[in-house]
């Protein structure tokens, strides 16, 4: 049951205290409850995803993103690699967190991705092997919302039907979306067609799968906590109720973590675990506000220190992006539906009607994923998890940037997925427990991410010289249109880079004698008790892909973790 005061809770007293209702949070919530000996309360800082359109509708995603209702409207700090720039780093605060606002891109990431995690742990759970059963569990695929004939569009075998969240190929394409297909017969020396960039084995050019059925957002809120889920009588779900720190007893074995301040003085007691699902931002902050992070700081910040993990903040690592963008020889693109009023109407009439036609689908229907030559590897170091997986991603965009560029045009969306740069979450220094976090993500700090996104640069201007988009791409239409030598596009990287939102890692997993980190292989935070972390902050490296099929597999390995443990 969802509750919006806390005089309507039930207790104040559960097995399980699940703080954050996001992508993982409602993943581990669902599951838990799945066994009826167990109660579980969820803290969620938001409000309800129900009945918000912006979110069902995947075309609205970028009005989504602006609004403050639903998200916490971070900035970074001033950023170094950035030329001193400050970027917004957007947060949702709805429930189902980030799956409720995010690009819906479902993309897993490579085997080698997830072997490293295992390698870092010792773990082998933590596998690409291991965890595809879990992906399996997450995964329900389900046909387009157009119906189109998918075959040749992926390969059925990584998939699974059995899962709950929603994944689909693109419901409504442009004719941009047939070029970028002809690109791959073109020149597929460069840019060879991979039939699933889920397989584990990403290089190459494919079809973009997202989390939409039906035509709308498929989000850890519609799919883990459906209405069926919902009411569950173990299941309860509290509304607008910031978490502010954990508490906790400390004796002669260790720190013990029992119950939860939120909403200004209300505890709340967890009688099993308190399981942190607050994000890669909420749960550094909370941690640290709790005392546990790395004394220096804490007693810098004048705050008593419950266990000193110097892990607990650093290590963070995203994605930077940038786009280029050419103006074109057609009216059928993303701007024009964006653009002219009219189209709009006749869209959300349609989706409305039928869930189909523009309005289900972000107009981004192919993304490749390419790495950079050896070269410039032995000069700048290789921050990918091996030979075959990608330094770059190129998401193709029949229009600009949520088509909101006035004109029409073809945009390649350019990202560093296997970045050297780390950063950090910290605690605010005039107002450590209040104020919001100062968020470091170090974009560009390291000069191998600068490469590696001019280098994507050159990638995207390339895939346009196929004969195919000869009469269709006018003129590169961004600021940078000249610069061509690397000194040049160097400038440019770092004067209009900004972040894919892919941070992750401030709450890094390691193996079980590891002198850093922050969790064990099995999620549990080091030298605590009654504390584990279930949600992206755990991933210790981003992998080479959007970062929410990997939250689902964290969260879904995560949850059978803690039922192990108390079973
Ligand atoms: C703008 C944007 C676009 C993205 N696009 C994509 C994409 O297209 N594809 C993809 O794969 N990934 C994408 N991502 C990344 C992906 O969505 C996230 O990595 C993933 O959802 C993180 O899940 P999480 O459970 O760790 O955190 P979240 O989903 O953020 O959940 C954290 C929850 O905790 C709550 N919370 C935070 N602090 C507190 C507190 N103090 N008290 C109580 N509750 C609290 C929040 O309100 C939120 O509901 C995007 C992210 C963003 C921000």
């Amino acid at each position: 049951k969802i509750y919006n005061a806390v005089s309507d809770l039930p207790s104040l007293s559960y097995d399980f205290v699940i703080v954050g209702g996001g992508t993982a949070g409602s993943v581990v919530a669902n599951r838990l409850t799945e066994n009826p000996d167990f109660s579980v309360l969820v803290l969620e800082a938001g409000v309800t995803n129900e009945g918000v359109v912006d979110s069902e509708a995947p075309f609205f995603v970028v009005d989504m993103l602006a609004n403050p209702i639903w998200s916490y409207n971070y900035l970074s700090t001033p950023q170094a690699g950035l030329n001193g720039r400050v970027v917004p780093y957007a947060r949702a605060r709805i429930l189902g967190g980030c799956s409720s606002h995010n690009g819906m891109y479902y993309t897993r990431g490579t085997r080698e991705d997830y072997d490293r995690y295992a390698a870092l742990t010792g773990d082998q759970g933590w596998s690409w092997d291991h965890l595809l059963p879990y992906f399996f569990k997450n995964e329900r695929w389900t046909a387009p919302a157009d119906g189109h004939d998918t075959q040749g569009q992926f390969d059925p075998h990584v998939h699974s039907t059995r899962g709950l969240t929603s994944v689909s190929l693109t419901g409504f394409s442009y004719s941009a979306s047939a070029r970028v297909i002809q690109t791959t017969a073109e020149l597929q020396d460069e840019f060879p067609f991979n039939l699933d960039m889920n397989s584990g084995t990403p290089l190459g050019v494919g079809w973009l799968q997202e989390t939409i059925g039906g035509g709308e957002r498929s989000s850890a809120a519609t799919a883990y906590l459906a209405p069926q889920f919902q009411q569950r009588p173990n299941l309860h779900i509290l509304l607008n109720a910031q978490v502010s720190r954990l508490v906790a007893d400390t004796g002669n074995d260790g720190v013990a973590f029992h119950s939860v301040e939120f909403s200004q003085d209300q505890f709340v007691a967890s009688r099993k675990e308190i399981i942190l699902s607050a994000g890669v931002i909420g749960t550094p902050q909370i941690l640290q506000a709790s005392g546990v992070g790395n004394k220096t700081d804490l007693q810098a910040l004048g705050l008593h220190t419950l266990l000193d993990l110097p892990s607990v903040g650093r290590n963070a690592s995203d994605h930077p992006v940038l786009s280029v963008t050419w103006a074109v020889n057609s009216t059928d693109t993303l701007d024009e539906v964006r653009q002219n009023a009219t189209r709009l109407a006749a869209a959300v009439v349609e989706w409305d009607a039928t869930k189909t036609g523009p309005v289900t689908a972000i107009g981004v229907t192919h993304v490749g994923w390419n790495r950079i030559n050896d070269d410039l590897l032995i000069q700048f170091g290789d921050g990918a998890a091996g030979p075959a997986t990608p330094h770059v991603e190129l998401m193709f965009t029949a229009g600009s940037f949520g088509g909101l560029m006035p004109g029409h045009f073809f945009s390649i969306g350019t990202a560093v997925v296997a970045p050297l740069s780390r950063g950090s979450v910290m605690l605010n220094r005039t107002h450590p427990l209040t104020g919001p976090p100062l968020i470091d993500p170090g974009l560009l700090s390291n000069e191998f991410d600068v490469v590696a996104l001019r280098e994507g640069i050159k990638m995207a201007r390339q895939f346009v010289t196929a004969k195919v988009w000869e009469g269709y791409i006018l003129n590169e239409a961004d600021s940078f249109v000249n610069a061509t030598t690397d000194a040049e596009l160097d400038a440019a990287v770092r004067a209009i880079a900004g972040t894919s939102s892919h941070l992750v890692g401030t709450a890094g997993m390691s193996a079980r004698d590891a002198a850093y980190g922050v969790v064990d292989p099995d999620l549990l935070v080091k030298g605590a008790r009654g504390l584990r972390i279930i949600d992206a902050s755990v991933l210790p490296i981003v992998p080479a892909a959007h970062t929410q099929a990997a939250t689902y597999v964290i969260a879904e390995r995560g949850a059978d973790l803690v039922k192990a443990a108390w079973a």
